[in-house]
């Protein structure tokens, strides 16, 4: 239902959408459907398509490319990324095309390997290598971690056209091609960030600074709009949610408390926690927003979690801040846990388990107690605190 569009002269989006898909990969709700961009760039002598479409919809894709040139036509097929959404229609397109050669990182092609299990035609590029189409050029940019190892840029030499993978894009299958057709999606492309680049902020940065001396006319992504006017936006928008904000160090206390003991606890570990030059923040996360605590935990030195044990666990709210972890960039990975339980107290010790598998240093070992916490318990709470602060200072 798409049909292929021509964006520049011998370029043609020959993607498919998806405007029914209400959850991405399983995980992401999306308002707007999705789409799965892929470009043809026809040289003088050789044809490239750049990226390819998730399995279901590989008929759609050929109609596209159908519509344009024989797909018997394409030499090169560009995987900038080789998760299945972008690869998936690659094994029928290499039977369709075994004259192709599939062009990718290193990293790609390992991924594909283990993704399709039949030989095909392989050719790895490095960062800023080229690829003649006559009169054409492709230029690569490795952008590894924009989102997967694997990840590359394509740009079309001389012309600016930027092939950016994920990055810049949102899951929005409006009507058009082109981001200046449609209505504002800016919150789309904000959520897209948030869910798929956030964790890969310093990745991000150094992707954008290799684009910087490039005068680009289109900015393609994989997923939503083409943008053709205000092309450095979404970069410019990249780089700004992406760079550290300054200040100076700080620790930040999690923790919930149904009946006030693991909270009398974290008032004791922030007390110990606040030597000079260091904010503490205490955040009680159900009176805080997901995107509160996300944005605390980035700016925080170290970070402190305080959980009771409920039904010999860590109760939900708290395992979903713990879930967090993986979803921001961390700017350190002190940590340090405490909490309060009434018998079998098994919550910390998942709690370490958990800073522990992400890579946290403890600095003290975590501080539990039965109830309600005695003098000298709030003492060890102090100690764990400043324990931490000093770490923090050290750095
Ligand atoms: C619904 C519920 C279930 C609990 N289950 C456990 C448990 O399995 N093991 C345990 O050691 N304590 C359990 N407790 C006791 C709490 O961990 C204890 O009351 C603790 O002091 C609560 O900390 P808080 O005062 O910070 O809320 C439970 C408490 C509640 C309310």
């Amino acid at each position: 239902m798409s049909g292929a569009v021509e964006i520049a002269k011998g370029i043609h989006l020959v993607g498919v959408k998806d405007p029914g898909l209400t959850l991405f990969d399983d995980l992401f709700p999306t308002a707007f459907g999705t789409t799965y961009n892929a470009f043809l760039v026809r040289g003088a002598t050789h044809t490239a398509l750049i990226d390819t479409v998730k399995g279901k919809r590989f008929e759609e894709l050929m109609d596209n490319i159908r519509s344009v040139i024989d797909p018997s036509q394409i030499d090169y097929i560009v995987v900038n990324h080789s998760e299945p959404d972008h690869s998936g229609s690659l094994a029928k397109l290499v039977k369709a095309c075994p004259q192709a050669t599939v062009v990718s990182s290193q990293a790609a092609r390992t991924f594909l390997g283990n993704q399709i299990h039949a030989p095909f035609e392989s050719k790895i590029v490095k960062d800023q290598d080229t690829l003649d189409l006559g009169g054409r050029t492709l230029r690569f940019i490795a952008a590894p971690f924009l989102h997967w190892p694997d990840t590359m840029f394509t740009v079309v030499e001389g012309e600016g056209v930027l092939f950016s993978c994920d990055a810049f894009g949102s899951h929005y299958a409006g009507e058009g091609a082109f981001a200046d057709e449609m209505p504002d999606f800016s919150g789309e492309t904000r959520f897209y960030y948030d869910c798929i680049m956030r964790p890969f902020k310093d990745r991000i940065l150094q992707a954008v600074e290799k684009l910087d001396g490039i005068e680009l006319t289109l900015v393609c992504p994989s997923h939503g709009p083409v943008y053709r006017k205000e092309v450095r936006k979404p970069i410019e928008l990249y780089r700004k949610w992406s760079v550290p904000k300054a200040g100076g160090k700080r620790i930040a206390i999690f923790y919930l408390s149904p009946h006030g003991n693991t909270e009398s606890m974290a008032e004791a570990v922030a007390r110990g926690a606040s030597l000079p030059g260091v904010v503490v923040t205490q955040c009680h996360i159900n009176h805080a927003s997901v995107a509160d605590i996300r944005d605390l935990m980035e700016e925080s030195d170290a970070l402190i979690f305080g959980t009771p044990t409920i039904n010999r666990d860590i109760p939900k709210p708290m395992w979903d801040v713990l879930a967090y972890l993986s979803t921001v960039s961390l700017k350190g990975n002190i940590g340090g846990i405490f909490g309060s339980y009434g018998w079998s107290g098994e919550a910390c010790r998942m709690a370490e388990d958990r800073l522990k598998g992400m890579n946290f240093k403890l600095p003290h070992p975590f501080v539990r107690t039965p109830f309600m916490p005695k003098p000298e318990v709030m003492a060890e709470c102090e100690a764990l605190g400043r324990a931490i602060a000093e770490e923090v200072l050290k750095k």
